[in-house]
């Protein structure tokens, strides 16, 4: 049976989005994600998100999220904002209503603000080694060494892992050997998205991530919030800052711990098919 499905992006990150609201709880095959991710003998994506009926009676609709090599994913910012676009072009939310949904990590409440951005409550960063996870005691930055270096980084969980690595030129070509071997690490016993963040100003940073389950992105929502949060925990950034990626900006605002995260950035509709 043909499956109808929405092709969109945030800021390069980009999605097959399908509706299944009349068919909740599908588990897509992990082997049928891999070749319809593949950008030349599938459709091409970095995550699959399907649209369904919530789980949580406070939430109006779930989210599922699958990464280009067919494992499942907790988290996706620039996809929910996408998400968000997509309820908005269907009707069934309102311009500037906040409307809570479910994803594999829990709830997160997003704001369309126009016909291309979307404001979202990530929720509040969670620095604890034992919820990013991460195999260390709780410290403030973290040491491992791989690819014959010694890597220092901060590590946090956004409903997913991330770990943040502060770097002062983000053309380093180490970076390229760096991001797949962190991803794997054995400190992170699920793995882990990697930010490599140059602090341009308090209020600026430069990011680039290499994504758990599908490699380096032109962007990624939660590392952005990762970046983020472990920059202002360590007291390098204000509490709004503009993080740009290879595929845009995104505006993170956090006011430390107590308070949540909020992400704000555009989200695009590319088009249409059927597979
Ligand atoms: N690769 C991530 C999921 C997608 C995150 C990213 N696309 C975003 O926008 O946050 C993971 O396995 O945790």
């Amino acid at each position: 049976m043909a499956t109808r499905f929405t092709k969109m992006h945030g800021i390069g990150n980009d999605f097959v989005i399908v509706d299944w609201r009349e068919d909740a709880g599908r588990v897509p095959n992990a082997a049928r994600i891999r070749a319809l991710a593949d950008r030349h003998t599938g459709i091409g994506f970095d995550q699959l998100i399907s649209i369904e009926p919530s789980r949580d009676a406070s939430c109006a609709f779930y989210y599922g999220l699958w990464n280009a090599d067919g494992s499942p994913a907790a988290q996706c910012g620039n996809g929910v904002r996408c998400v968000a676009a997509w309820l908005y072009r269907d009707g069934v939310i309102e311009r500037n209503e906040p409307v809570r949904l479910e994803s594999p990590s829990g709830p997160v409440t997003v704001r369309v603000l126009d016909d291309h951005n979307v404001t979202v409550d990530m929720g509040e960063p969670d620095f604890d080694p034992a919820r990013v996870p991460l195999d260390h005691a709780p410290h403030a930055t973290y040491t491992l060494h791989a690819g014959g270096e010694e890597v220092s980084f901060g590590a946090v969980s956004m409903g997913n892992p991330h770990g943040v690595v502060f770097v002062d030129d983000l053309a380093d070509p180490r970076i390229d050997h760096l991001g797949p071997l962190l991803t794997a690490h054995p400190i992170f016993p699920q793995g882990a998205n990697i930010g490599f963040v140059q602090r341009v100003a308090t209020d600026r940073l430069k990011l680039r991530v290499h994504e758990r389950g599908s490699g380096w992105t032109q962007a990624c929502g939660t590392g952005a919030c990762a970046a983020a949060a472990v920059s202002q925990a360590l007291g390098l950034a204000a509490p709004v800052v503009a993080v740009e990626l290879p595929g845009g900006t995104l505006t993170i605002e956090w006011h430390g711990p107590g308070h949540t995260l909020w992400m704000t950035g555009p989200a695009a509709f590319v088009f249409e098919g059927e597979v």
